[in-house]
């Protein structure tokens, strides 16, 4: 923290406090008036524990969007994509943005396979457990609250560095501040609630990246896109490892390896994150595969125009007498601290730019940290509380102790984020640990909803194996390359890339050997037995629909034999076919422990055709976001090759394009999709001022 706190501060530590205390109380009251506004008018009701944590299963597409977009944008993008483009140059935005995009896709793809195979699922863990039982729920509450804990808290330690470097915040201080905030409004509103905020989240902060943007690019001592080239191209650097050093090339050995750890990093973040799973449960089934490849399109904005224009614009006046605090420029600890924006803007813009970056540093953690908060304190409520201690717990009592689990969590990574700045940890450090300690649950918990023939055996191994081959590998890979292991060498790019890669597809095989070795088959019927959780709020039991479905066989390829199929009555009510009710809403009826048999899935024939499509097109989608973002944007591209002028300035121009782009698809259209929730609203309060 010394090197950060070191330089001259960029505002003062009253603005620092003032802004923290000032939006934390904000967002508060805010979420007060939403949820009363909800309840009274839209009757929705945060106290009941299905809304709290899933919220009816009843978000449209729009605010989904807007959520997943809110939980995704990390300060990493919307902050260190320009310290880290100032360090490597122009072609680390495109490659942060790759290791953004094709996750969200896959978790579309594995959210409507878990609405088919786990519709009454809450969270990820449920499903771990419902198939293999409490070892394997205990090992993935685990890994779940590893990758949780790691994520969020070196968040919180980065957000904190950034402030107690801008301000001189005490930056213990910063890290109980940020997620104090968080827990008030959380265990207000529940995650509903979060799904509001973080549309205003959202919008404040694409609202305040795209002023930063284009006001840096307007900016006289920039001179447009044109003076922006010619002033890199300019800079007498060399940057290690980039074609000819230069900035402005696509070949960038530092890059290249950052972006492939980042892809391992960010596949544990969204799916070994139960609040990716949480927001896909609680959208309207046919809203989950738009939002979430929606988000991953738009996603890519925020690295790209946001890295691109201000990381190039220190290096374009960092020598000159603009540059706030010159002649001196910034050193490599304040660079890896993110310090690299809030400079560009206060040499560039002011004060008043350089005080709504700290606007957008707390809007982009708090948006994180509540929905870690949610899907943590689900975790507590429903994978501990409701599953070992109290199975026939109430609504209410499960929602006290979500409330609780908000509370403890919040407490906890305040604390968590004090210990790693005191441990001396950096973003660095987490950004090549984290991937090796928290990918190695992914393949198993994926085949959990995809593969009838994984074993329990192999979701215990597969993890534990892979973890171990990972560290095995990052260790051996520190001591091969540098003769020692210790701290600097573990944060070596390339012992990193190869423990997160060993530590991602190890599991996979051993996980197929092992399923092979001692074989068992999996009925996938017994997902549909999770129950809801009672809920006065939701409405009565719905109607299962004619036509007997079998839902889960038809989903990616039938795998049962001839004589399971025939034991799967799937039967249903004689009559009313409602797909629309269950397109729009939850499945709703009230499973209790029954003969598998007995069994039945909530969703008609219609309603299963229409989720079926949505998976072929989210496969789809999937495979060819990757293509597009993984391999075609980025290969052809890695060659000896600087841009030119014009190609500067398209490549720019675009970026800015799709950041509007961003702007339309998560703030806009939300507003456009939820406009008869928000007509009833303002009807009802109109309504009742007049009386
Ligand atoms: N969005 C992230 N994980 O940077």
């Amino acid at each position: 923290m010394g090197a950060v706190s070191e330089g001259p501060q960029l505002l003062s530590q009253g603005t620092g406090y003032g802004l923290v205390i000032g939006l934390s109380i904000l967002f508060c009251l805010i979420i007060i008036g939403a949820v009363r506004i909800q309840k009274r008018y839209l009757s929705e009701d945060s106290n009941q524990s299905e809304m709290f944590m899933v919220a009816n299963r009843s978000v449209g597409t729009g605010l989904t969007a807007s959520a997943v977009f809110s939980s995704w944008m990390w300060i990493n993008e919307s902050v260190f994509s320009a310290a880290y483009t100032y360090k490597w140059g122009i072609a680390l935005p495109v490659w942060w943005a790759s290791g953004l995009s094709f996750q969200i896709a896959l978790m579309a793809v594995l959210g409507i396979v878990a609405k088919l195979r786990v519709p009454y699922a809450h969270t990820s863990l449920e499903f771990m457990r419902m198939r293999y039982g409490t070892y394997v729920h205990w090992l993935f509450i685990l890994l779940n609250l590893v990758n949780n804990i790691f994520g969020c808290g070196s968040m919180i330690l980065a957000g904190a560095q950034l402030l107690t470097g801008m301000t001189g915040m005490h930056v213990v201080a910063a890290c109980t501040l940020l997620p104090a905030g968080v827990v008030l409004y959380t265990v207000v509103g529940g995650l509903k609630a979060t799904f509001l905020t973080d549309f205003l989240h959202t919008a404040i902060a694409l609202i305040l990246l795209l002023y930063f943007a284009f006001a840096v690019l307007a900016n006289e001592h920039i001179g447009g896109v044109s003076g922006l080239y010619e002033k890199v191209k300019a800079r007498d650097v060399y940057i290690e490892g980039n074609y000819m050093g230069s900035l402005l090339t696509m070949k960038s050995k530092s890059t290249a390896l950052f972006g492939l750890v980042l892809k391992f990093g960010n596949l544990a973040l969204v799916l070994m994150d139960t609040a990716f799973w949480q927001k896909s449960f609680a959208s309207e089934v046919r809203s989950t595969v738009p939002a979430y490849d929606l988000v991953s399109i738009v996603i890519i904005a925020v690295p790209w125009c946001t890295g691109t224009i201000i990381g190039l614009a220190a290096r374009a006046v960092e020598n000159t007498p603009v540059w706030f605090n010159y002649p001196t420029t910034l050193t490599l600890d304040q660079v890896n601290s993110g310090l690299v924006m809030p400079y560009v803007l206060k040499s560039l813009l002011g004060t008043n730019a350089t005080s709504g970056l700290l606007v957008l540093i707390f809007m982009a953690i708090t948006s994180t940290v509540s929905s870690s908060m949610i899907a943590v304190s689900s975790i507590i409520s429903l994978d501990g509380y409701r599953t070992y201690i109290h199975p026939h717990a109430s609504n209410q009592q499960t929602l006290k102790v979500s409330h609780w689990g908000v509370v403890f969590h919040g407490c906890f990574m305040a604390g968590f984020a004090i210990m790693l700045e005191y441990a001396g940890a950096t973003n660095n450090f987490s950004t090549y640990f984290r991937p090796i300690i928290a990918c190695p649950g992914i393949i198993p918990m994926m085949l959990t909803i995809l593969w009838s023939r994984q074993t329990k055996l192999a979701a215990i191994l597969a993890p534990v194996l892979g973890l171990l081959a990972g560290l095995a590998t990052w260790f051996a890979c520190a001591w091969h390359w540098s003769g020692a292991i210790n701290i600097t060498t573990l944060q070596d790019q390339v012992p990193g890339l190869y423990g997160a890669v060993v530590s991602f597809f190890s599991p996979a095989l051993f996980s197929v050997v092992i399923s092979l070795l001692y074989p068992a088959r999996f009925d996938w019927r017994e997902f549909l037995r999770i129950e809801l959780i009672e809920d006065k709020s939701a409405p009565p039991s719905g109607n299962v629909t004619t036509e007997a479905v079998d839902v889960v066989g038809k989903l990616v390829g039938d795998d049962r034999t001839a004589n399971e199929k025939e034991t799967a009555h799937f039967a249903a009510s004689p009559s009313t076919s409602e797909p629309a009710s269950v397109l729009a809403g939850s499945p709703k009826s009230n499973y209790r422990k029954s003969d598998l048999d007995d069994v039945v899935h909530p969703f008609g024939a219609a309603s299963v055709a229409h989720i079926r499509r949505w998976l072929r097109y989210s496969t789809i989608y999937f495979i060819v976001n990757f293509l597009t973002t993984v391999v075609l944007w980025l290969l052809p591209l890695y060659r000896d090759w600087i841009f030119t002028k014009r190609f500067f300035a398209g490549w720019v121009i675009t970026a800015a394009i799709w950041e509007l782009g961003a702007f339309g698809a998560v703030v806009v259209y939300p507003v456009f999709d939820g406009r008869h929730a928000i007509a009833k609203a303002v009807r009802g309060m109109r309504g009742e001022w007049r009386r």
